[in-house]
């Protein structure tokens, strides 16, 4: 170590390697520095790295240079040998091959030379990224580049001179602050895992689980296995040393695992990339884990307790542990995608959210019979956004005031469920009066957090004041239908791993004469039966046939009487409104008419507009899917 030089020292040529883009030997050939940048070194300059040698040949490992081709170092060799006017051509000749443009200055231009010509040295300066004086030191020459040209060069310009140090005005103080700024490239961060009175440093942890979440962790060679919380989870763990490359914004970073006595990571990045990307770059990784954190967090049910409890809180929770995913939620295709992008998209909203002054938040209704999934599907809205959940039982809650105090206890990044709305709506008395839910629903309350999702549940939306359920009220409609027979096939895939089945067209006859069950029913029948496929269709089918047979039946006699799902459908007119000719019903009973089914999933975008006959549109059009 040279006790009067500043720059910093590496004890070994291959660790000054893994610290350095471009390496350039100027050592004398000794046996000692024979091939001393030998694979080792090479590997750990990496892709993407240059060497300049300054030196003789043999202090590269040429045969290994051609093993190590696949890692693209490029071979700028310059030998300082043979007459000097020479080496100006032999350095071009080289940097040609790169595909350099190669302006040159002279005392003349040269009429053999193809490359541009510039009369004076400030000229092709202001022209260059790189210059590389090559000519020999005398009068006309000392301090040829001096505080003009460097001030021509530019800032982020190199020079490599391979001719005499007079060449250079060193002297010059402005110089040597662009001389430190060249040959000095890097900046070096350290985030140390914990501060002087030993309390961790929540950077360094943010900064862990992001680097461990990067591919470059996954890709390389050498990395570290642990368990993680859950008994399924592996995380990647960088191991002591190991340097981890990351882009951000077209700026390459890299990141060290120091584990000396006390654990540190540090980040090396470019002097003229730090101003540009620092700050956005932290940013970026406080983002990234609070991300990685919200996924890994368990998810929590929060319900609401009675008044009396007020000094525990109001809210008790429970670990949230749903099996339900999008993937088992039985429903359309095309509509569950929709739906699933317009969350994601939800999630990624935040700017255009505020920059339109709206609340940060979205809301869903879910409605359909009693048994065609809504809880369900609320439960795997849950766990695809890693919120928790927040139940509000409205007849545990003592008045409108009492609506707004439980709101403003819960937290951002939380799914707000009603369900049943509708009955509590059509009940006679109730504690929380009508304004007070419509203000619950868009009010100044809604706003107390933010990057909430709203979901209501209700039976039919038929039979309530549609100011309720009005564009920002209710973003998104989605209705849940009896099953009808794509549903059915669903069912009978995921529960009894059934594609086709020699009953599937019996099936789909008597659905065509509009007989159903919810997917709740079927899905039952086939769990009960699940030891034998064939009988659970059978059961399936018989199921649906009383089904028909009681439905007609009851229309026949006009009476209500039948399975509870089928009164709220009937009351809420989903059948009622089909036909009430009594020979038709008596028609459809032995199939002797083929309806097409009436329950093909339908995306209607605009539907919740019309439907409420807003007079005036809001400027962001709420969603409607029916299906
Ligand atoms: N579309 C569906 N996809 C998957 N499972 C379903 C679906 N519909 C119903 N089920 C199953 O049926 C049962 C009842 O469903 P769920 O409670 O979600 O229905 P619901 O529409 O919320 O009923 P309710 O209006 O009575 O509350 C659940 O066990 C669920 O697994």
């Amino acid at each position: 170590m040279k006790p009067n030089v500043q720059y910093p020292y590496h004890k070994n040529v291959q660790d000054l390697a893994a610290n350095s883009d471009a390496l350039i030997p100027c050592c004398t050939l000794t046996d000692e520095t024979y091939h001393v940048v030998n694979k080792d070194v090479m590997t750990a300059l990496g892709k993407d790295s240059i060497i300049v040698n300054i030196g003789r040949g043999a202090l590269i490992d040429e045969k290994e240079l051609i093993i190590s081709a696949f890692y693209l170092i490029r071979l700028a060799k310059v030998k300082l040998y043979g007459k000097v006017f020479s080496i100006g051509s032999r350095v071009a000749k080289r940097l040609e091959a790169f595909g350099c443009s190669i302006p040159y200055n002279s005392r003349k231009m040269k009429p053999n030379v193809q490359y541009p010509y510039h009369k004076n040295v400030q000229d092709l300066a202001a022209n260059s990224d790189v210059l590389i004086p090559c000519c020999t030191l005398t009068n006309e020459t000392y301090h040829v580049v001096n505080e003009d040209v460097m001030t021509a060069l530019g800032k982020d310009s190199i020079i490599v001179n391979v001719g005499r140090g007079a060449l250079i005005d060193e002297k010059e103080l402005k110089w040597w602050r662009f001389f430190e700024e060249k040959c000095y490239l890097y900046q070096f961060y350290k985030v140390p895992k914990f501060n002087e009175y030993m309390q961790e440093n929540q950077l360094y942890r943010k900064v862990h689980g992001y680097l461990n979440s990067l591919p470059g962790v996954e890709d390389s060679d050498f990395t570290n296995l642990y368990s993680g919380n859950k008994s399924t989870e592996i995380n990647l763990v960088l191991d002591s040393n190991q340097v981890v490359l990351d882009d951000f914004l077209g700026a390459r970073l890299y990141w060290m695992n120091e584990e000396t006595s006390s654990k540190s990571l540090i980040l090396k990045i470019r002097k003229k990339d730090k101003r540009r990307i620092l700050v956005p770059y932290l940013q970026h990784i406080h983002t990234v884990f609070d991300g990685i954190e919200q996924k890994r967090k368990e998810v929590r049910l929060f319900v609401n307790v009675e008044t009396e409890l007020l000094r525990n809180g109001r809210w008790r929770s429970i670990p949230f542990t749903h099996p339900a995913t999008m993937d088992t939620v039985v429903m359309d295709t095309d509509l569950k995608n929709k739906i699933k992008s317009d969350l994601e998209n939800f999630l990624k909203s935040k700017q255009y959210y505020h920059r339109l002054g709206r609340v940060w938040k979205r809301s869903f209704l879910l409605y359909g019979p009693s048994g065609t999934g809504k809880s369900t599907f609320i439960a795997a809205i849950a766990k695809f956004l890693h919120y928790d959940v927040y139940e509000f039982d409205l007849n545990k809650i003592a008045g409108d005031s009492d609506l707004k105090f439980l709101m403003l206890q819960t937290s951002n990044k939380s799914l707000i469920v009603i369900e049943d709305l509708d009955r509590y709506l059509n009940a006679k008395s109730t504690t929380v009066s009508f304004p007070g839910i419509s203000n619950f629903m868009d009010g100044i309350f809604s706003c107390c957090g933010e990057e909430r999702v709203m979901v209501f549940t209700m039976n039919s939306k038929e039979n309530i004041d549609p100011t309720i359920i009005r564009p920002g009220r209710v973003d998104v409609h989605i209705h849940f239908p009896l099953c009808d027979f794509s549903g059915f096939k669903i069912l009978a895939s995921s529960h009894l791993g059934l594609k086709d089945h020699k009953l599937f067209p019996q099936v789909e006859e008597i659905f065509q004469i509009g007989a159903s069950l919810s997917p709740a029913e079927i899905g039952e029948i086939m769990i009960s039966n699940r030891t034998s496929p064939s009988r659970a269709i059978k059961t399936v089918i018989s199921a649906l046939h009383s089904n028909n047979a009681s439905r007609v039946a009851r229309r026949l006699c006009g009476s209500g009487s039948g399975r509870g799902s089928e009164e709220l459908d009937c009351k809420s007119g989903l059948f009622c409104r089909e036909n009430n000719n009594p020979m038709k019903e008596l028609k459809n009973l032995y199939g002797f008419l083929r309806n097409k089914s009436s329950r093909k999933t339908s995306i209607d975008f605009d539907a919740a507009e019309r439907e409420n006959q807003n007079p005036n549109p809001n400027p962001n059009p709420s969603a409607h899917a029916d299906c």
